[in-house]
């Protein structure tokens, strides 16, 4: 049915609004990263209720405040982060009456797996990260790359002149490699079949050329990427790194490994 004026109207101001408050979304999910949520109700086992994860969250000098992390994991049921069950006694606060468990989604925020987005949210959401996305309307008017505006010099630059900001960013590429190459190796098998020596070009620490390796050890692996980001890489069997800039030479190899993420939200930062 074809809504009338006063219904657009409306509907519109509702979409401002969420749009207008949707980093909420983002910062709910940092603090349930940072405060290791998932994490806390994993370890347990099962659903958990907020006394629970307020005694578990790491790091806390005073008693956590239940209230404050009671409207987080409502915001973050609403979003199918968590679910939420009443417990079977019933009884209670309302810090015990309610558990909390993991959804599909929560799974891939826990910090110690595997397969873990933790690091790339905690990247992404990141003040450092965060306030280019403060310049757009200076990059429309003026041009120019919104990182550099913020921070005064290009992100590579910026991380080779701060150890955390490195750490940060190559920790958070490399989760996302992981999880990329496990999908690529399972799906393409014998695409590396007949390599000798491949070379990832950006490869950051290291990660996805090490998976290649480590599903085809015939080849010999090079990372080859900026000398401060291959500085902290860390040893893989059968990959050696290389640090260098890409514009001027690259290691030789049978073939050449690209993965760069060019996403609006990265490219529009960096590019
Ligand atoms: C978007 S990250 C991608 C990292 C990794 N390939 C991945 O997909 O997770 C781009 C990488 O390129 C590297 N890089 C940027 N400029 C470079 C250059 N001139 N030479 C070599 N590596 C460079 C950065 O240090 C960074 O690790």
């Amino acid at each position: 049915m074809e809504l009338d004026e006063a219904s657009k109207r409306l509907r519109g101001q509702a979409d401002i609004w969420k749009f207008m408050l949707s980093f909420a979304d983002a910062m709910a999910l940092r603090c349930a990263v940072e405060l290791r949520i998932p994490d806390i109700i994993n370890s347990h086992g099962g659903p958990v209720s907020l006394s629970q994860i307020a005694s578990a969250i790491p790091d806390t000098s005073t008693s956590p405040d239940i209230s404050c992390l009671d409207r987080i994991m409502r915001l973050l049921v609403r979003r199918n982060i968590f679910t939420a069950q009443p417990s079977s006694d019933g009884s209670g606060d309302t810090s015990s009456t309610t558990l909390y468990g993991l959804t599909h989604s929560s799974r891939w925020l826990l910090s110690d797996d595997q397969l873990t987005l933790a690091p790339l949210l905690l990247m992404q959401t990141h003040p450092w990260l965060m306030a280019p996305w403060h310049c757009f309307s200076r990059c429309v008017k003026e041009g120019g790359i919104a990182f550099e505006k913020t921070h005064g010099r290009e992100i590579w630059d910026f991380a080779s002149q701060n150890q955390e900001f490195n750490k940060l960013f190559n920790d958070g590429m490399a989760c996302t490699a992981k999880i990329v190459l496990n999908a690529i190796l399972s799906e393409y098998k014998d695409g590396f079949g007949c390599l000798g020596s491949l070379v990832d070009v950006g490869g950051g620490t290291g990660g996805a050329i090490s998976e290649i390796v480590k599903s085809h050890p015939q080849i010999k692996g090079i990372n080859f990427d900026l000398p401060h980001v291959v500085a902290t890489a860390p040893a893989y069997p059968g990959v050696s790194h290389v640090g260098g800039d890409m514009f001027e030479s690259i290691p030789n190899a049978d073939a050449v490994f690209m993965k760069v993420k060019l996403t609006i939200n990265y490219s529009f930062i960096t590019c």
